[in-house]
């Protein structure tokens, strides 16, 4: 019976998002390595929405959830929150939008993440934006942060360094072996990480592009299997 009750449910969860058509762009990177910079320059030039999986988890502790403790003590010891409560986050918040574009930052970070976004949302990233960084300049930009993070103290830095070269860049390889991962060298300022990560978006919006085009009427195959367009030039 609970088995019903849950495939049901993760129909609904399926259907209410494909139903969005949404895209996602998954940012990943070491504590540190400027996701969350990039991402708002990222949705000031090309329009997407940004979702911090570890901002969506510290607005719930404020909201004085039921699960807010547990998740100030997780963040705490730079753990990884159980994929059930972020999951519920990430989409809540990808419904409440009128936006289909997201960049999701932050999430996967484990192997258990990744699978359960997968099979609970049927959403696979469009690509993967992976900021490389030393540990060492991650430390310095962390501890120069001053936002006042619980989790921004030498302890629990290294605890979160040690998380994410265990559980985080595994998530990685996996992405990079289906030919998702676009890297970018995180270790340079944040106008020329910029430029880098401009490249990217302008590079796959131009695909993006091109594919529609394919699959409009005005395309089609030749006898050697090649695909061809045909333009009209008005005027
Ligand atoms: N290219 C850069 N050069 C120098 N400092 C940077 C750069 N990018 C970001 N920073 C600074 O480093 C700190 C961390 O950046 P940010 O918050 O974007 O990292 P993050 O990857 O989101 O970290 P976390 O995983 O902890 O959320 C911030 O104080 C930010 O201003
Ligand atoms: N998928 C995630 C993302 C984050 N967390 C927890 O939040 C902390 C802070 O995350 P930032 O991305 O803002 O650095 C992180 O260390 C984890 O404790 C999580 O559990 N799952
Ligand atoms: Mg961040």
């Amino acid at each position: 019976m609970g088995t019903v009750v849950d495939t049901a449910k993760k129909e609904v969860n399926r259907s209410s998002l494909s139903e969005k058509k949404v895209t996602v762009v998954f940012v990943l990177g070491g504590p540190g390595s400027g996701k969350g910079t990039q991402c708002q320059n990222i949705v000031r030039h090309f329009g997407y929405t940004h979702l911090s999986a570890g901002d969506l988890l510290r607005a719930e502790i404020k909201s004085g959830s039921e699960n807010g403790t547990m998740i100030q003590n997780m963040i705490k010891d730079g753990k990884i929150v159980p994929s059930e409560v972020t999951i519920k986050l990430l989409q809540r918040a990808m419904l409440e939008s009128s936006n289909d574009k997201f960049l999701i930052d932050g999430f996967p970070r484990n192997e258990e993440n990744r699978a359960a976004f997968e099979s609970v949302t049927g959403i696979e990233p469009e690509f993967v934006l992976f900021f490389d960084c030393p540990e060492e300049e991650m430390e310095r930009r962390l501890l120069g942060r001053n936002q006042g993070r619980e989790d921004d103290n030498v302890d629990t830095i290294r605890k979160r360094f040690k998380v994410y070269m265990e559980s985080s860049l595994p998530v990685i390889e996996y992405y990079n072996s289906k030919g998702k991962v676009r890297k970018i060298d995180a270790a340079k300022t944040v106008e020329e990480v910029f430029e880098a990560v401009k490249a990217v978006f302008t590079k796959v919006i131009f695909w993006r592009h091109i594919m529609i085009l394919l699959s409009q009427e005005s395309s089609g195959q030749d006898r050697s299997g090649l695909m061809y367009l045909t333009i009209t030039i008005e005027g």
